[in-house]
């Protein structure tokens, strides 16, 4: 994290998270890079004297080596044990969290995700609540991740992965959230691999959103 974190406490600046008192991490996808962003941010917003109160309403695909689960990932990146308040709804099946909670013979309502989430915190904390999958991914019964956000009223850190491709996904999803009146505060571009040559994604979409964009690199 060392060579990001200077322009990352940048870019949150930019985009008004070093003194908002919550995100909401959305996706242009699954396996985008939501958690590897997030925990990235949740240490140095840490660094930066907030209290992060990090929280995966519900988590499919769950495993049982904690240490890969995105719950216990961004629980260590808080400096928190992983306990049950972070992420209470938990499903072995790697689909969307509906069809994963009805294999595990249970039904799951967006209330019960928005209120896995605090309703009051405290000016120095901050609540960090990752969804599951894509902006428009099915989250629970009744809803999908935008409805989640919606709930919540968190503005919101949309991540792509950064490859050619990803611009369409992007303005789709920046125009979904202008649609339903969020606020989105930034755009994370992560290189989940090398770029390819020439590309520029965060150039060519600055001309089309006048939000702060970031661009990840390849680890
Ligand atoms: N910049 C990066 N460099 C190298 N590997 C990365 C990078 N970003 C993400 N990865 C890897 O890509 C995979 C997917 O990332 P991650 O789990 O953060 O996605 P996600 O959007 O949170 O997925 P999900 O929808 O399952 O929550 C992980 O194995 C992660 O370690
Ligand atoms: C299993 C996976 N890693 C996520 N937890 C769930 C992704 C659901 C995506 C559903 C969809 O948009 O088609
Ligand atoms: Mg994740």
């Amino acid at each position: 994290m060392g060579m990001i974190a200077p322009t990352l406490a940048q870019w949150l600046d930019d985009s008004g998270m070093s003194t908002s008192n919550g995100v909401f991490i959305t996706g242009t996808d699954t396996g985008v890079g939501k958690t590897w962003v997030g925990t990235q941010l949740i240490r140095v917003m840490r660094v930066l004297g907030r209290e992060v109160i990090p929280r995966k309403p519900v988590e499919s695909g769950w495993v049982s080596d904690l240490k890969q689960t995105d719950a216990w990932q961004l629980a260590d990146a808080a400096g928190l044990p992983l306990d049950n308040t972070i992420c209470p709804y938990r499903f072995t099946a790697a689909l969307a969290p509906p069809r994963a909670a009805r294999q595990a013979g249970t039904t799951l309502g967006l209330q019960q995700l928005a209120a896995t989430c605090p309703t009051r915190w405290e000016t120095r904390q901050f609540l960090h609540v990752e969804g599951a999958g894509g902006f428009y991914s099915p989250i629970a019964h009744d809803g999908v991740n935008a409805d989640l956000a919606q709930i919540l009223g968190l503005p919101i850190i949309l991540v792509a992965e950064d490859r050619v491709g990803c611009m369409n996904h992007v303005l789709l999803i920046a125009e979904a959230i202008q649609h339903r009146a969020l606020r989105l505060a930034g755009i994370i571009l992560n290189a989940r691999q090398t770029p390819i040559a020439g590309m520029d994604n965060r150039h060519d979409l600055q001309q089309y959103l006048d939000i702060p964009i970031m661009q990840f690199p390849c680890a």
